[in-house]
C-alpha cells in the first residue's frame, strides 16, 4: 500500500478572514432550522458606536471581510427603512475603517440592493431549496423564503452586476432530484448574467435554539453532492463547503470535500453566528489537517478578482490594496481571529 506523500506543487484551497457583525437578530420569518433569529423587539440592534469599537479591535488582527448577517424586518413594516438604513451604514463603517463587507441580510427591494452595491464588494442569499414544498414545512412560517422571491434576488443582482454569493441547504426535506434542479437554476442565471462567484453547500447542522427536532445532513453524502455539482455548475463559481459542519477532520470529511471538488472554506471567524453551536477551527488548525493532504490553505478576499471591474472607484482601490497585502495576513505567525 502507497502512502499519500505531501506532494511538492500543493492544491489550493482558500477561505476568507472574517468577522461577523449582526445588526439584528431579531426576524418576522420562522424557519424551524433557525439558531439566530429572535422576536421582533427582543434583540437590540447594534449601534454604530458598538460596531466602531469592535472593528477598531479589529484592525490588527488580521480580518479583511466583515459579513453583516441579518434578522429581517418585514419590508412593509413601518421600522424597514431604519432597519435597512442600520445596516448600510454598519457597511460605510467598516469600509471607511478599511475593511471590505459583504452582507447577507434577506430579500431587498432593488433599490435596497442598488443602494448597498455602493457599500460592499460583494454580497449574497442562499437559495436554500428551489422546491415549493417546503412551504408546507421548514418554511411554513418563512415568506422570505418563498423560491421565487429568491431567484429574483439573483437576477435583480446580476442585472445590478453585484458580485454574489449563494447556495444550497441540505437536508431540510428536500429530495436529491430537488437539489439538481437549485443547482440548475443557478447554472442558468449565471449563464445570463455571469455574477455568481461562489456556491455554499452547506449541511443542515441541528443546533439547541431551533424548534425543528432532526438530524444533521450526513457529512459522507456530501462529497457526491459536489461531485455533481461540479458538473452542474460553470467551471468559473467555487464551490464553497463550512468546514465546521461537514464532519469531523480525523474522519478525514474535508479532504474528501476537496477532492470532490469544493475549493473553498467561506468567511472563518471567532463565531459562525448562524451555527454557533459549531465553532470555527482556526486557520492554524486547519493548515494542519490540510497540509498532510497536500492542500494549501490561502486566505482570500470576499470579491473574486475577476469582479473588480464592476466595483466603483472607490471600493476598487481598497480592493486593489487588499489584494497586495493579503497573502502575508496569516504568514508567518497564525491569524489572531
Ligand atoms: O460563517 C458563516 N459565513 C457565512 N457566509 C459568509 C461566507 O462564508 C463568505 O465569507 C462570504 O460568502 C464571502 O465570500 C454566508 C454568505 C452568504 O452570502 C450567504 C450565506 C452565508 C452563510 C454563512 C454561514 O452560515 N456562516
Ligand atoms: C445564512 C444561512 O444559514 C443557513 N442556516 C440557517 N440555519 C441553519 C442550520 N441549522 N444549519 C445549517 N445552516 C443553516 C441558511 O442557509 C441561511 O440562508
Ligand atoms: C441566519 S439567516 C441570515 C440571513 C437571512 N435572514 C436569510 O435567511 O437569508
Ligand atoms: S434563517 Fe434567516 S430568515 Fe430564517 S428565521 Fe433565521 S434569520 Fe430569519
Amino acid at each position: 500500500m502507497i502512502e499519500p506523500m505531501p506532494v511538492s506543487h500543493p492544491r489550493t484551497v482558500t477561505y476568507s478572514p472574517a468577522y461577523t457583525l449582526v445588526p439584528t437578530y431579531e426576524c418576522f420569518n420562522r424557519c424551524t432550522y433557525c439558531n439566530f433569529r429572535t422576536d421582533s423587539g427582543k434583540s437590540p440592534w447594534l449601534s454604530l458606536s458598538e460596531a466602531e469599537n469592535k472593528l477598531k479591535q479589529l484592525q490588527t488582527q488580521g480580518v479583511c471581510e466583515i459579513l453583516i448577517l441579518s434578522g429581517e424586518v418585514h419590508p412593509h413594516s413601518s421600522r424597514r427603512a431604519e432597519w435597512f438604513q442600520r445596516i448600510y451604514d454598519l457597511g460605510e463603517l467598516a469600509l471607511s475603517l478599511g475593511f471590505l463587507p459583504h452582507t447577507n441580510a434577506g430579500p431587498l427591494s432593488f433599490e435596497e440592493m442598488k443602494a448597498l452595491k455602493q457599500v460592499n464588494v460583494s454580497m449574497g442569499l442562499m437559495l436554500e431549496q428551489l422546491t415549493p414544498k417546503l412551504l408546507q414545512t421548514v418554511h411554513r412560517q418563512a415568506p422570505s423564503k418563498i423560491p421565487g422571491v429568491r431567484l429574483q434576488q439573483l437576477e435583480w443582482a446580476g442585472e445590478l452586476q453585484i458580485p454574489f454569493t449563494t447556495g444550497l441547504l441540505l437536508g431540510i426535506g428536500e429530495t436529491q432530484e430537488d437539489w439538481w434542479e437549485t443547482l440548475e437554476a443557478i447554472a442558468r442565471i449565471h449563464y445570463t448574467y455571469g455574477h455568481i462567484q461562489e456556491v455554499i453547500l452547506q449541511p443542515h447542522s441541528p443546533g439547541s435554539q431551533q424548534s425543528w427536532d432532526a438530524p444533521a445532513f450526513d457529512p459522507d453524502q456530501l462529497p457526491e453532492v459536489i461531485a455533481k455539482a461540479r458538473e452542474i455548475l460553470p467551471g468559473d463559481i467555487t464551490i464553497q463547503i463550512p468546514p465546521n459542519l461537514v464532519g469531523h477532520p480525523q474522519g478525514g470529511h474535508p479532504q474528501a470535500c476537496l477532492e470532490a471538488g469544493a475549493r473553498d472554506l467561506g468567511g472563518i471567524g471567532p463565531k459562525d453566528e448562524v451555527n454557533p453551536d459549531y465553532p470555527h477551527p482556526t486557520a492554524q488548525e486547519l493548515r494542519e489537517i490540510l497540509e498532510p493532504a497536500g492542500w494549501e490553505l490561502v486566505p482570500r478576499l470576499p470579491v473574486y478578482p475577476q469582479y473588480d471591474s464592476w466595483l466603483s472607484p472607490n471600493l476598487r482601490s481598497l480592493v486593489e490594496e487588499w489584494r497586495t497585502t493579503i497573502r502575508t495576513v496569516d504568514s508567518p505567525s497564525p491569524l489572531k481571529l
